[in-house]
């Protein structure tokens, strides 16, 4: 009713619930011939991939086990789409001082080679070798169908109000234990949003269950890493490493587990948000954005529930940006929108108002003489759909006093910038991720081409001048 454009569908929601014929146990899986088909396939293409070599036992050698892990992939309408299957080592058999750090898992995550990849090649790494049997994308927190599990009973309430959710924490939990667990350096130091304080309270026991429950079935599932069980200590212990400040020496991850927490409670849109900073200046982005449509979203085009989602945006300074399906699509290159003509720059903005002022925006928007409504979607998916160019305009306007984090904006903002746009806040001044936690910056935040930037800039002077109550 009052211009904005509704969206996600939550349609497409309903179809992320697991099927009820996925199996859990090959047995089950044995009885019918789709999924007989789905193991014999997998199977062959181990073995045409030379992914083992077989050898006569060995006495002094932990001989692990093996499982089948299947899952059915549907389409928007609830038909299915594919059946999955993956071997993977029971890792949780693994020995301290025997075999613990071995890896005997014959599947690998594209996303974890993209990850490590951009990683490599930020730090500077030698690759070696590269040999990916098979690629496969499959669950992890970021999937559609933990965040439904997630939405019946975890939400929690933090200290200052904000939804959190055993998600947040297990997001974090897992990306830090990744990271860390790939990159064993002294001086790793990650920037993250979420402290364990509540969780090592008496009543945050239970919460702290589930979130070591959460990721170790992730991890099982995954079967990227082969891992003992984790232990709620360790989950704690990967919460924290989330504790460092950040700062314009060395190199820092920054680490959002969930942008967009409302937005994720409300089934709707949410990012995880890695970057990289060197020297006080972001060098790599990853945002995952599993309910974003691979389509466009901007302007007036009608959405449907049809629409396939799951986008992953990746950046590496001076490389440019990609997006890929969390499907595992080939990356393509994206730019932001070309257009120097306001008029047909439609623009983006926070759903919640309490976030961003509607006010101001709509009279920017005014001046601007922008035809289409707000695109109003939650967190940094934003920042990923404008470097694609479904809209030509992102605009952040917090209330007076509100400190923007840096895990907020430093991926969104290399996805944005290497996509060819640029990103300032009220006053012009690039965004700097040099100082810490907190970004000081005068009043607001744009994002938009280089050709409508100083109109935007002109905009926004004057209708701060003109509503100056609207912050
Ligand atoms: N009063 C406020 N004003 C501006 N931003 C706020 C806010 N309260 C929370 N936020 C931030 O806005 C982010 C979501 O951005 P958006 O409005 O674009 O969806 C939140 O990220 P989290 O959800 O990770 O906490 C949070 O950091
Ligand atoms: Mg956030």
């Amino acid at each position: 009713m009052d211009g904005t454009v509704p969206y996600p569908s939550r349609k497409c929601l309903a179809t992320t619930v697991t099927p009820s014929e996925t199996p859990t146990s090959y047995s089950a899986a044995s009885k019918h011939s789709e999924w007989r088909d789905a193991m014999n396939q997998e199977y062959q293409a181990l073995l045409q991939n030379h992914t083992w070599t077989v050898v006569p036992p060995n006495p002094s050698s932990n001989v692990l086990g093996c499982r089948w892990v299947y899952r059915t992939k549907l389409h928007a309408d609830g038909s299915i789409k594919r059946r999955k299957v993956w071997l993977v080592a029971k890792g949780y058999h693994q020995q301290p001082d025997l075999d613990l750090h071995e890896t005997f898992s014959p599947v690998v995550k594209a996303l974890t080679i993209r990850l490590i990849l951009s990683l490599a090649v930020a730090r500077g790494w030698p690759l070696c070798q590269i040999d990916i049997q098979n690629a496969f994308l499959h669950g992890t927190l970021t999937d559609q169908k933990v965040q439904k599990a997630l939405l019946q009973s975890d939400v929690q309430a933090k200290s200052d109000k904000s939804p959190v959710t055993v998600a947040d924490y297990g997001s974090q939990a897992l990306v830090s234990f990744v990271l860390e667990r790939e990159l064993p350096s002294d001086s790793f130091s990650l920037v993250a949003e979420e402290d364990s304080g509540d969780l090592r309270k008496e009543s945050g026991q239970e919460t702290l269950q589930r979130i070591t429950k959460l990721v170790n079935d992730t991890i099982v599932n995954d079967g990227s890493f082969s891992v003992p069980t984790l232990t709620m200590e360790d989950m704690l212990r990967a919460i924290d490493s989330g504790k460092s400040d950040g700062g314009s020496h060395g190199r820092h991850w920054v680490l959002d587990p969930i942008d967009g927490t409302k937005g994720f409670v409300r089934g709707d849109q949410y990012a995880i948000a890695l970057a990289l900073l060197d020297e006080g200046k972001v060098v790599l982005g990853v945002l995952a954005c599993p309910n974003l449509p691979l389509a466009s979203i901007g302007g007036n085009r009608l959405h449907s529930s049809h629409d396939e989602v799951g986008c992953l945006f990746f950046a590496k300074v001076g490389a440019g940006t990609y997006m890929q399906s969390l499907d595992g699509s080939s990356p393509i290159k994206v730019n932001v929108s070309t257009t120097d003509n306001s008029e047909e720059a439609s623009f983006f903005e926070s759903f919640e108002a309490a976030h961003s002022s509607h006010d101001l925006s709509s009279s920017i928007a005014k001046k601007l003489g922008v035809k289409a409504p707000p695109v109003r979607i939650d967190s940094q998916a934003k920042y990923g759909a404008l470097s694609r160019g479904d809209g030509a305009i992102y605009l952040r306007f917090p209330r007076k006093g509100y400190r923007e984090k840096i895990w907020d904006h430093a991926a969104g903002c290399i996805v944005v910038t290497e996509a060819g746009g640029v990103v300032a806040d009220a006053a012009g001044n690039p965004l700097d991720f040099s100082k810490g936690k907190y970004l000081d910056l005068d009043t607001g935040i744009l994002a938009t081409n280089e050709k409508l930037m100083p109109l935007l800039l002109k905009a926004v002077r004057e209708s701060l001048e003109e509503i100056p109550s609207a912050l």
